[in-house]
């Protein structure tokens, strides 16, 4: 750790100290571990996973602090929509190995649904339709039940047709999409968007983004990243993952990884993301069998 975070990591937890120890007894060192967690939103250490028995995350790292967006680029099948599922909690992936901890609790321990409740938001890159369910109906559903999870009362008709009209117009989104059947018949910017709109709705603490560039023209590139930046703050966090650098250069991250086999194998800031868009995996010395491990 860097010495000048140290002294401010150990600060904040012994505000009465004016110094920290210098390298620091055994304890102290441990107590400063255990705060460097504490202030993580996410921390993912090790975590395995797989699917029909076939391993594709062996051995993911990843820590993701309050107000941080971090980028997960990789190539075709290096299993990114499998950590952003696993994260979700789907069913069809098995975790054998790893912790995952979202604010403090063990997020693998959580039901799905829980973890939605928890603040943890997916934006699927295939998003479903859900015919027979109206967009409203879904959303006040959502939003009243994470209300009512967090101790808020429910929100009223007129007060939540109000605020679904405002966040749909954040979307570039005509207020009629709120009555049709979730996604039914939508367009997939369309879908995108709606799953955006959801996001704007439910305020999540950390927001997860799978591919939602995919398949958009340029202004909806721009709505969706707009919707993103607009809810930036100190307390909620972003995965973004995509394949492109025009998606990074509206939503601007703070960390860049690069997963290949099933593995986090650089990360660095922004500038990663360039660098991949000029030279390409195989220019960082990824080739094919590494990235699909
Ligand atoms: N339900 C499933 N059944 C079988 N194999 C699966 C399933 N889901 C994912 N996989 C396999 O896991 C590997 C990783 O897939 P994943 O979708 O996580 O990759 P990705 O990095 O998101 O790829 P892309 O960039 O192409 O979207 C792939 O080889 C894929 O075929």
């Amino acid at each position: 750790m860097a010495e000048a975070q140290r002294t401010g990591t150990y600060l904040q937890r012994f505000p009465g100290s004016s110094t920290p120890p210098a390298e620091g007894t055994e304890s102290e060192q441990l107590k400063i571990i255990e705060l460097e967690e504490s202030t993580q939103m996410l921390t993912i250490k090790n975590l395995h996973a797989t699917v029909e028995g076939t391993p594709i995350l062996k051995g993911i790292d990843l820590e993701i602090k309050p107000g941080e967006v971090h980028a997960v680029m990789g190539p075709n099948g290096s299993g990114k929509s499998t950590l952003a599922q696993v994260l979700a909690g789907h069913e069809a992936f098995e975790v054998t190995e790893g912790e995952v901890l979202f604010d403090g609790q063990n997020l693998l321990d959580l039901e799905v649904e829980e973890r939605a409740l928890a603040g943890l938001f997916l934006a699927f890159q295939y998003p479903v339709e859900i015919p027979g369910v109206s967009n409203l109906q879904f959303l006040r559903t959502a939003l009243n039940t994470r209300r009512k999870a967090n101790g808020q009362d429910e929100l009223d008709s007129v007060s939540f047709m109000k605020l679904a009209k405002e966040k749909a117009k954040q979307v570039d989104m005509s207020p009629d999409f709120l009555k049709r059947g979730v996604n039914e018949g939508f367009s997939g910017g369309e879908k995108k968007r709606n799953e955006i709109l959801q996001m704007l709705m439910l305020e999540p603490r950390l927001g997860i983004l799978d591919e939602t560039d995919s398949g958009l023209d340029i202004d909806a590139l721009k709505v969706i990243a707009n919707g993103v930046n607009s809810m930036r703050s100190d307390d909620r966090s972003f995965i973004v993952v995509t394949h492109y650098q025009r998606l990074l250069e509206h939503i601007v991250p703070d960390v860049v990884h690069v997963l290949a086999g099933g593995k986090i194998i650089k990360t660095g800031g922004k500038e990663l993301a360039l660098e991949l868009e000029e030279h390409g995996y195989t220019g960082l010395g990824i080739d094919d069998a590494e990235a699909t491990g």
